[in-house]
């Protein structure tokens, strides 16, 4: 072992920590899945002191550029609870490091465990023993078990010596995931500077909103639906400073709601009724829901106090509202110059997941985008999304985003300064500068609820659309998700953005024969990545073609999976 050799100092705070936050003896399995380790939160201590662990290493490997950590289960139960590790980048952990997280969380004792530091930061060529130095920032929501989680968590990283824990106290997961871009940037990175940030360039989107819209103004009440969680707590912070609009904000945290109980983004975008807390003063306002953790967003309207049903605008509506007003800024731009150039040439980037509406799909390829297909799960979307000078996602359940590279952002600048010496306050020079301002308001390291429903807003304002004419960019499938408990989610193998299963044989062969007898019919498999189940998808032209599409598969998946 002389050459895994860290000092001893190393190896004794390495087996401290592990032996302070033992595993379970039932020997539970984690596994990153789409959204890092999830589990009630009470039994999350061993697994939340070794991401710290990860992620000191993560910090002291990218030669101590800041790494975070955040402690949340999202839209699930108040009782669960969660961590994920947020990479130098502000982006999910990088994927090559999740087999290490795996092993590390599931490491049966203190010595495993340490023998898997040691041999991973070999290989890693990862110097240990404070000859490093690395810096980890931790974040947690409103659940109860936070405050002993952060406690986990800062415990594993103070066991890599040398890395230092920061902890950035109550926040939304975005909040950390922006700050941690931010500070590795060099950029202005504390919460007030988050807050300012999004307020001044909401304000002056609001400024660039052309002088005729306003006229007939879109009524300004926003109702925003916090689910009892951190996203309430913080807009009720800010509302007051947000110009232009008159926010309510209902179960906001501060009260005795239940966190996600019959609330939140979640529950709206799937159960599709009226969210607890809402009364009859609420019919026919545009509202707004975010989950647990405020990085998911969602809207809907009440239709009327005596019916719990809502219209619902989805993460898909979202983008299509944000697709068509950033290519209407690229289209005004975009007169050819003398040359018969193109201004600003663009490649722009729609990715969704096959959790998709299929209307929203065919009503972005009807205007001439190509839309690109990645597995479910954000770290896949973003990854995508980068690619391009504008990449924009959103999944269905209202976590998304719009990234402008580097490189696009310096060509816009130089731009808008161009016109403004040229062409000053002309329609060009006003576009250029809304998706300047669209740049600095949208979250650039994750899908972020408050961000997000500033640029919405914004957005409905510029064209002064009401909800319902949002609404009707286009008319959903109905369609239907179940669960199936099986023996083991992960014997199902699926391909072309888990649109196809290939394995176990024969199940994609009946699944495509089930469609081929419902008009419109589209349905998929995959094993989650959060829960231990087997999520089906059905999509058909009514809700009772799509219920039982989708039952009708999920009984071939319970007979061949056992
Ligand atoms: C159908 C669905 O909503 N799946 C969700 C859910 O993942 P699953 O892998 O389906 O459990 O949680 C993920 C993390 O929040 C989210 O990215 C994803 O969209
Ligand atoms: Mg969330």
């Amino acid at each position: 072992m002389a050459e895994l050799a860290a000092g001893g100092d190393q190896r004794a705070a390495l087996l401290a920590a592990a032996t302070l936050f033992p595993p379970p003896p039932d020997g539970a399995r984690f596994s990153y899945g789409t959204a890092g380790f999830r589990a009630e939160g009470a039994a999350m201590g061993p697994a939340v002191c070794r991401a710290g662990v990860v992620a000191a290493l993560r910090s002291a490997k990218l030669g101590g550029a800041a790494v975070g950590v955040v402690i949340t289960a999202s839209h699930n139960p108040v009782r669960d609870n969660g961590v994920k590790i947020v990479d130098a980048d502000g982006g999910m952990l990088s994927q090559d490091w999740e087999p290490f997280a795996d092993a590390l969380a599931n490491a049966p004792n203190p010595d495993a465990l340490l023998q898997i530091v040691l041999q991973f930061a070999k290989d890693e060529d990862i110097k240990l023993g404070g000859s490093h130095s690395a810096q980890v920032l931790l974040a947690r929501d409103t659940r109860p078990t936070g405050e002993y989680l952060l406690d986990a968590a800062v415990k594993g990283v103070n066991a890599v010596i040398g890395a230092v824990a920061v902890d950035m106290g109550i926040l939304t997961t975005p909040q950390l995931h922006w700050m941690v871009r931010s500070k590795n940037k060099g950029l202005k990175s504390s919460e007030t500077d988050y807050f300012s940030q999004v307020i001044d360039s909401f304000r002056c989107l609001l400024e660039l909103v052309p002088k005729d819209k306003e006229a007939d103004a879109i009524n300004n009440r926003l109702i925003v639906d916090g689910a009892n969680g951190i996203g309430g707590l913080k807009l009720e912070e800010i509302k007051a400073k947000i110009s232009g609009l008159d926010i309510h904000v209902r179960n906001s945290g501060k009260g005795e709601g239940i966190l996600n109980e019959s609330c939140g983004a979640d529950f709206v975008q799937k159960e599709k009724v009226v969210p607890l807390g809402f009364g009859p003063e609420d019919v026919g306002f545009r509202c707004a829901s975010f989950d647990g953790d405020a990085d998911r967003l969602v809207y809907f309207r009440i239709v009327s106090s005596s019916d719990t049903r809502i219209d619902l605008v989805d993460g898909d509506k979202i983008l299509s509202l944000f697709v068509l007003f950033i290519r209407e800024q690229l289209d005004i731009i975009n007169g050819k110059d003398n040359k018969g150039n193109e201004v600003l040439p663009t490649r722009f980037g729609v990715i969704q997941t096959a959790y998709a509406n299929g209307a929203s799909t065919d009503f972005l390829k009807n205007i001439g985008l190509e839309v690109v297909f990645t597995p479910t799960g954000v770290k896949y979307l973003h990854k995508e999304a980068l690619k391009y000078d504008i990449g924009i996602y959103f999944e269905a359940n209202g976590h998304g985003t719009v990234l402008f590279s580097d490189h696009f952002v310096s060509q816009l600048e130089s731009l808008t300064s161009e016109f403004s010496s040229k062409a000053a306050g002309s329609s060009q020079h006003q576009a250029a500068m809304r998706l300047l301002a669209t740049s600095q308001l949208i979250n650039q390291a994750v899908g972020d609820a408050l961000s997000g429903m500033l640029l919405v807003e914004a957005v409905l304002q510029y064209k002064g659309w009401s909800f319902q004419n949002w609404c009707d960019l286009y008319t959903d499938l109905p369609s239907r998700q179940l669960k199936v408990k099986v023996q083991d989610r992960n014997s199902i193998v699926t391909t072309d953005a888990e649109r196809r299963v290939c394995q176990p044989n024969g199940l994609q062969e009946l699944i495509d024969g089930e469609i081929s007898n419902y008009s419109h019919g589209r349905c998929f498999v995959r094993p989650s990545g959060t829960e231990d189940v087997v999520r089906v998808y059905a999509e058909a032209s009514s809700e009772e073609a799509a219920d039982s599409l989708a039952k009708r598969v999920a009984q071939h998946v319970e007979r061949i999976l056992g």
